[in-house]
């Protein structure tokens, strides 16, 4: 059975000036959910915002906050992320040494759980944690940035991951370069979450916003049914 297509922009596009605006404004034009990239400038070569941002954006909508931290350590922070506002928390494989302490500690403050994978990290990672997930993140460029080009080679560890969580209720979700021309790539080997930055922000109105969405909500459906 397919899990939902899910649209997630990242707000790591929008304008940071005015994010509880952008945050309001995907949402009402069809986000799923919406994508927070938190980076440390050590794990990833780049910083952005940490648990008081997400808290005082968490006001500008009520649909599901997907935190993608990036950062080393992460265990001493998902707390702050929980209390926040976050409902689904995943770390990266590669920044945590004990990644099933790491994933029970999420689930001990009641929320999803989820590992993003660099894109040049095999997925037997997650072979011994499988049931602790509600989401897999499949890096589709290298974290730090946005507007990088798709590497098209993850879609094949996509269809392996799929393969390896047979019929347990995860998410797969894709993150970096996704559009039009790529969500159907990824939709065809199995995603179902798909994040997108700037092709979603691009235009930078709502009503941008909207149509950039459905484009890759179209394209991805195109591919699946
Ligand atoms: O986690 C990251 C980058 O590390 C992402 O969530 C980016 O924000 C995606 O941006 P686009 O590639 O869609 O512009
Ligand atoms: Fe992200």
């Amino acid at each position: 059975m397919s899990r939902p297509i899910v649209i997630a922009p990242s707000i790591l596009s929008a304008d940071f000036s005015r994010l509880g605006e952008e945050v309001a404004a995907v949402d009402q034009m069809g986000a799923d959910w919406i994508h927070l990239d938190v980076m440390d400038g050590h794990f990833v070569p780049n910083i952005t915002f940490g648990p008081p941002i997400v808290k005082a954006i968490r006001a500008s909508s009520p649909k599901v906050f997907d935190c993608h931290l990036m950062i080393e350590p992460c265990d001493p922070y998902i707390e702050a992320f929980a209390e926040a506002g976050c409902d689904i928390i995943t770390v990266h494989a590669e920044a945590t040494t004990h990644l099933d302490r790491s994933l029970q500690a999420i689930k001990a403050t009641g929320k999803k759980a989820g590992v993003a994978l660099n894109p040049s990290t095999p997925e037997s990672v997650i072979q011994y944690v499988l049931d602790r997930l509600d989401l897999v993140l499949l890096m589709t460029v290298n974290p730090g940035f946005g507007g990088q080009a798709f590497i098209p080679a993850v879609c094949d560890k996509i269809a392996r991951v799929k393969a390896m969580i047979g019929d347990r209720p995860i998410d797969i979700e894709v993150d970096g370069g996704i559009t039009p021309q790529t969500a159907p790539l990824v939709a065809a080997a199995g995603a179902n979450a798909l994040v997108a930055g700037s092709a979603v922000f691009k235009g930078g109105t709502p009503a941008d916003y909207e149509r950039n969405m459905a484009a890759i909500r179209d394209a991805a459906f195109g591919a699946v049914s």
